[in-house]
């Protein structure tokens, strides 16, 4: 027995759509909180299964985990113990590894396995692991888990070879407890860098110079509980804005921070797509019947984010001649091509580039969400797409979107599960 999402293309969105807490920040916001020692509150907690998977590690590592009303989490390190993290709940996701850092400031030891996430190509984590030993702990790889040690971790300069998000924000962890001051150069800017310093900031952590490429930070003796309120999902954001540029009569996307999105929606300024950007919120103004092809190459942030290629490249089969996608970020993250050639499109991939030749016209087919931005690509398809079209492996995109099928239903879509043989 699979779950599926079944789509029926061609009714025409309309309404207003409200973006919840982002996923990237809500992922790494969860781990730092156990570095308090007190409960730190946090509010916009998308409900998505990568939070699920978050809340089984810290209850088996005897952190209370509170949800209440709708969105918020208290999350309460007092009693937690530093168990070894070698259950497969850890490999449910990505952001698990953000327990290496956290554990190893709080403990100066963790024990966990190799975490898991969509398979975007390979997806090496030594540069986390190159932070922690400068910072002093020895790392070994026993009986498939990580076992990194510290007697005492002290601050130092940390040059990443690659602005690598999670790298970034494991080393920042690990450095919030360590003696002296820590320099992380060629540091990643993205937003969720932002919202997870503000965390640890609220809660005693001295960090500076988050948004630019050099982050500071000054070791404390200790932390305590905070509340705090997470930023929009950004990624979310911009696959209704997508969306509602390929399926929408009129649509506003509302919850959001344009600042953002400027990448994107310069993007879709320069294809076709009437827009009208406000403080908060975005109004796609129906979607336009002569769009006109692009290139895009992905780059970290504010550059345009590889998470949203993926979705992108569904509107851009619909745009008139050939678009190139160029991935500088993870080279073959391309599979979402495959499946939309089964409904039709006419995409040759040869990487790092996708070349999409449109507009084509989609006709419903049975495909696959072979990560979780593939998932959203698919679902806008299936949107436009004449007849049925059937997505399998959606456990994929519910680790990221909060009531997908339930949002779109609310803006008129017809989609829905089905449980099948
Ligand atoms: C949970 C989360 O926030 N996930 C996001 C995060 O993933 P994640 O934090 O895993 O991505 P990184 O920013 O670390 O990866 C950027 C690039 O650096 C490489 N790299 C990274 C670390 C390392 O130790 N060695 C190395 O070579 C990666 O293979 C990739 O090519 O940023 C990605 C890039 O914006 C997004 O697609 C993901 O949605
Ligand atoms: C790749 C993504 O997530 P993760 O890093 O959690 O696998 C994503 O959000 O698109």
């Amino acid at each position: 027995m699979k779950e599926v999402i079944k789509i029926e293309g061609g009714h025409a969105l309309k309404g207003t759509v409200r973006i919840s807490g982002s996923k990237n920040a809500t992922v790494a916001l969860i781990p730092a909180a156990i570095l308090a020692n007190g409960p730190v509150t946090i509010v916009g907690v998308p409900n998505i299964s990568d939070v699920e998977s978050l809340a089984v590690l810290l209850r088996d590592l005897g952190v209370d985990v509170c949800f209440k009303a709708q969105d918020h989490i208290i999350i309460d390190p007092t009693h937690m113990q530093n168990r070894p993290m070698t259950q497969d709940a850890v490999q449910k996701l990505r952001a698990s590894y953000y327990f290496m850092g956290a554990l190893l400031g709080k403990y100066g030891r963790v024990e966990m396995k190799m975490p898991g996430g969509c398979y975007l190509g390979p997806r090496p984590i030594d540069l986390h692991l190159k932070g922690f030993e400068a910072l002093g702990a020895t790392v070994n790889y026993e009986h498939g888990a990580y076992i990194i040690e510290a007697k005492e971790l002290v601050g130092t300069k940390i040059f990443l070879d690659i602005s690598s998000v999670g790298a970034t924000l494991n080393v920042m962890m690990a450095a919030v407890y360590a003696k002296g001051r820590t320099i992380i150069e060629n540091a990643a800017k993205e937003p969720e860098i932002i919202d997870v310093a503000t965390l640890l900031n609220k809660m005693g952590a001295q960090i500076r110079g988050v948004g630019t490429n050099v982050i500071t930070i000054d070791g404390v003796e200790t932390l305590g509980g905070c509340f705090h309120e997470i930023i929009p999902d950004r990624i979310e954001a911009a696959t209704y804005i997508v969306l509602a540029a390929a399926a929408a009569e009129e649509m506003t996307v509302e919850n959001i921070i344009p600042q953002h999105l400027e990448s994107l929606l310069s993007k879709l300024e320069e294809i076709g797509v009437e827009m009208k950007v406000d403080i908060d919120k975005v109004t796609i103004k129906g979607r336009n019947p002569h769009l006109k092809a692009t290139d895009i190459k992905t780059l970290p942030y504010p550059g345009f984010a590889t998470d949203i290629q993926q979705p992108l490249t569904a509107l851009l089969t619909q745009a008139e001649g050939q678009s190139i996608v160029t991935e500088t970020i993870y080279t073959e993250r391309f599979k979402h091509c495959h499946e939309l050639n089964k409904m039709g499109a006419n995409i040759n991939v040869m990487v790092p580039s996708s070349f999409i030749n449109g507009p084509t016209r989609l006709s419903g087919a049975e495909v696959v969400a072979t990560d979780l931005r593939c998932g959203a690509c698919l679902v806008i398809a299936g949107l436009i797409a004449d007849g049925i079209t059937e997505i399998s492996e959606i456990y994929h995109i519910d680790r990221g979107y909060e009531n997908l099928d339930g949002k779109l239903s609310a803006l008129g879509a017809k989609i829905w599960r089905e449980t099948i043989a």
